[in-house]
């Protein structure tokens, strides 16, 4: 290890943060940049301090990087770098702000105090062995740095906030432009706040990658601030990590190809950083990490002065592996614990939409309430509405400060009944139909059938026309259920692709129009056609907007049995999935026939990766599914080219739907 030297190795930043980016060039490093997938989502309650949550979500968003790049870029990195920002105070965690109602609470909380700034970072080493296989050394280490603000008057804060500043910065701030303002004093590494203890860094570069004859045996891996070394198994294609697992949270490539490394911008040529030839500047990361022997005396294993010789470095490498096996397993258990429970904090999720603790709590004078008053108002138990409080605090749906309960951001996103993201809809079709279906699920994998009978005593074979959906209620609660998919996915789906040369646009099966609006909305010179059921046309004024646009028309009709309306685009959003593979072909030689040349299809689903290894929300829902079947990229292009149209462009959108664009030629 210690002859491994920085030059003509590929040394990845796995970060999409600007500020650690520019550190980074400043010294002349040369890297690629390729944003980690890892979604930071770790259990904050699994780790006893939250140093230790911010290096472990460092190595997972520097991992996911080094095992995707082999399969997704084709190219094994030498040297993946991760880091992650937390802000402390109070003994919470604070991350990036999701709104600026959020971004107040914690500049609010912030204020007249003290408070943490801790960045854990991961230096993955990957070695390519004889059999192919990887393997990944994880260097890891924090820093932390006290900051003080002054008394933040709310004027000051909201002008602040309005500034647009706080959004992608943790604890809701820069220190390094306007926030700076708000700072009566700085402990530590200032660059430390900004988002990468640079200092640190190159102390640990100076170890590791020293430059021929510039490094002795005698060089150290420790850390101030403790660091570890460790090495992990290798790599699996992203594809088959089990569900849930970091791999699988992060988006699959955009139009269905291999993402390039780096963008060009991205790419940090020694050039651009105006350093000439010269790269790090080994004379000064070879003092300071000299200077960090001094610091601490702990062995770390390689590199250790304290291991002179290779027998007992090689016990500790043991040492380490074993440490690792034992960490691997307990990440394992986590997973396992997360699968077994995650049907109760699914229906935990349900029955507090149910029983409308998300609007209640909104609707309180401070958006905070007691779980006695919140049992009064859902008319509820107190004990039993303390535990479902109390689990839901758990599940980050809400947050607690002594007795009081309020809506987390996350809450105030997508569960409020009235928001415009609301998922409140699709939820109460998850409780209401989807679960009792899975509640028979041994049944349906046996049988290889859906299980409405069982659940609800009906057949169903067409999901509007059943005698299961004629009850009005039940007809609404689906409409509601795909109006809440429309509104959260239909910006995506509809900016997807560039539909400026198209006039007219038909969305078939579009329920409630939702959307239909988002297509005119996108598209200034695009007229759409929503052709539904006549019952659902005849309800779906029920979800009319105030403002709704007059490009949007609705016609009822029967796709199967009338005549479609002439469009030069039809689109198709969560249709196909649904009908056997018959009912699909005479759907799409239907549309094919009342398409001119140059018109197109636009289908949106959820896409499967290209080996159905995932995504497990694509492949759970299958499960459910009545005739249809889930279906990747590839397949719906070969689907539509059957119908005659081709050219397909695919766009992964990281949003519940995707999207493919056909032409007819
Ligand atoms: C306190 C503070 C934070 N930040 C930025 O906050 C983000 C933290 O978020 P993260 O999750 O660690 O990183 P990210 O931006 O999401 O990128 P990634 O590494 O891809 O997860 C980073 O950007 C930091 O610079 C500043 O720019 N200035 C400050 O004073």
């Amino acid at each position: 290890m210690e002859d491994l030297q920085l030059t003509g190795k590929l040394v990845v930043l796995a970060s999409a943060s600007p500020r650690r980016l520019e550190i980074l060039t400043n010294v002349g490093l040369r890297f690629e940049v390729v944003p980690s997938w890892f979604k930071e989502t770790l259990d904050k309650r699994l780790f006893k301090t939250p140093h230790e949550y911010a290096v472990e979500t460092a190595k997972q968003k520097a991992l996911e990087v080094a095992k995707r790049m082999p399969f997704k870029h084709l190219k094994t990195p030498d040297i993946v770098i991760g880091a992650d920002t937390v802000v402390t105070v109070d003994g919470l965690i604070l991350e990036k702000p999701v709104d600026k109602q959020d971004a107040y609470r914690m500049l609010s909380r912030l204020s007249g105090k003290e408070h943490s700034v801790f960045t854990g970072v991961a230096i993955i080493l990957c070695h390519e062995k004889e059999d192919e296989e990887i393997d990944y050394q994880v260097i890891d280490f924090y820093e932390e740095t006290k900051v003080k603000f002054a008394d933040l008057s709310d004027d000051l804060l909201w002008e602040y906030i309005n500034s647009g500043e706080p959004m992608d910065k943790a604890g809701g701030y820069g220190i390094q432009a306007l926030g700076g303002m708000l700072v009566e004093y700085v402990h530590g590494d200032f660059l430390n706040v900004v988002g990468f203890p640079l200092n640190q860094f190159c102390k640990k570069l100076g170890l590791i990658f020293s430059p021929p004859g510039s490094l002795t045996h005698n060089s150290t891996q420790t850390s101030p601030q403790g660091s570890a070394v460790d090495t992990v198994p290798p790599a699996e294609p992203a594809a088959s990590s089990p569900p849930g697992s970091p791999t699988h949270n992060g988006p699959p490539d955009s139009q269905g190809q291999n993402i390039p490394s780096a963008s060009p911008a991205h790419n940090v040529k020694q050039e651009e950083s105006g350093r000439g030839e010269e790269e790090v500047p080994w004379t000064l990361v070879n003092s300071l990490s000299k200077c960090s022997e001094n610091r601490e005396a702990e062995p770390q294993g390689i590199n250790d002065p304290a291991a002179p010789d290779l027998t007992s470095r090689a016990t500790m490498q043991m040492q380490n592996v074993r440490e690792h096996e034992t960490e691997d397993s307990k990440e394992k258990l986590c997973k396992m614990i997360e699968l077994m429970d995650g049907f109760k904090a699914s229906k935990v999720l349900f029955t507090a939409s149910k029983l409308r603790v998300f609007d209640v709590l909104r609707s309180s004078k401070t958006g905070e309430l007691q779980a006695e008053d919140v049992a009064q108002e859902i008319k509820a138990s107190m004990k039993g509405t303390e535990r479902l409080l109390e689990a839901c605090v758990s599940l980050g749906l809400l947050q607690r400060t002594g007795k009081q309960y309020a809506n987390t951001a996350m809450s105030r996103h997508f569960l409020l009944s009235d928001g415009p993201l609301s998922l409140q809809g699709y939820i109460q079709h998850c409780n209401e139909l989807v679960w009792p279906l899975f509640t028979h699920l041994e049944t349906a994998v046996r049988e290889g059938t859906n299980q409405h009978e069982k659940a609800f005593g009906k057949t169903s074979n067409n999901l509007f026309q059943d005698a299961y959906y004629s009850r009005h209620e039940v007809k609404l609660r689906f409409m509601k259920a795909m109006h809440s998919i429309a509104r959260v996915s239909g910006r995506d789906v509809a900016t997807a692709f560039d539909l400026s040369k198209y006039k007219t646009a038909c969305d078939l099966g579009g329920c409630t129009g939702a959307m239909a609006y988002e297509f005119a909305k996108a598209h200034p010179g695009l007229s759409v056609t929503m052709f539904d059921l006549p019952k659902v046309i005849e309800m779906s004024g029920h979800f009319r907007p105030h403002d709704a646009d007059d490009r949007v028309s609705f016609v009822a009709g029967d796709f199967f049995k009338d005549e479609l309306p002439k469009a030069d685009v039809y689109i198709l959003a969560r249709i196909l999935h649904d009908w056997s593979d018959e009912k699909v072909h005479i759907l799409l030689s239907k549309i094919a026939k009342a398409c001119s040349p140059g018109c197109a299809v636009l289908v949106s689903e959820i896409f499967l990766d290209e080996d159905r290894k995932g995504p497990s929300r694509g492949l759970l829902q299958a499960l459910s599914m009545t005739e249809g079947r889930q279906r990747s990229a590839s397949e719906y292009s070969l689907l539509l080219k059957s119908h005659g149209f081709t050219a397909a462009q695919v766009k992964h959108t990281h949003n519940l739907l995707d999207a493919i664009l056909c032409v007819t030629e």
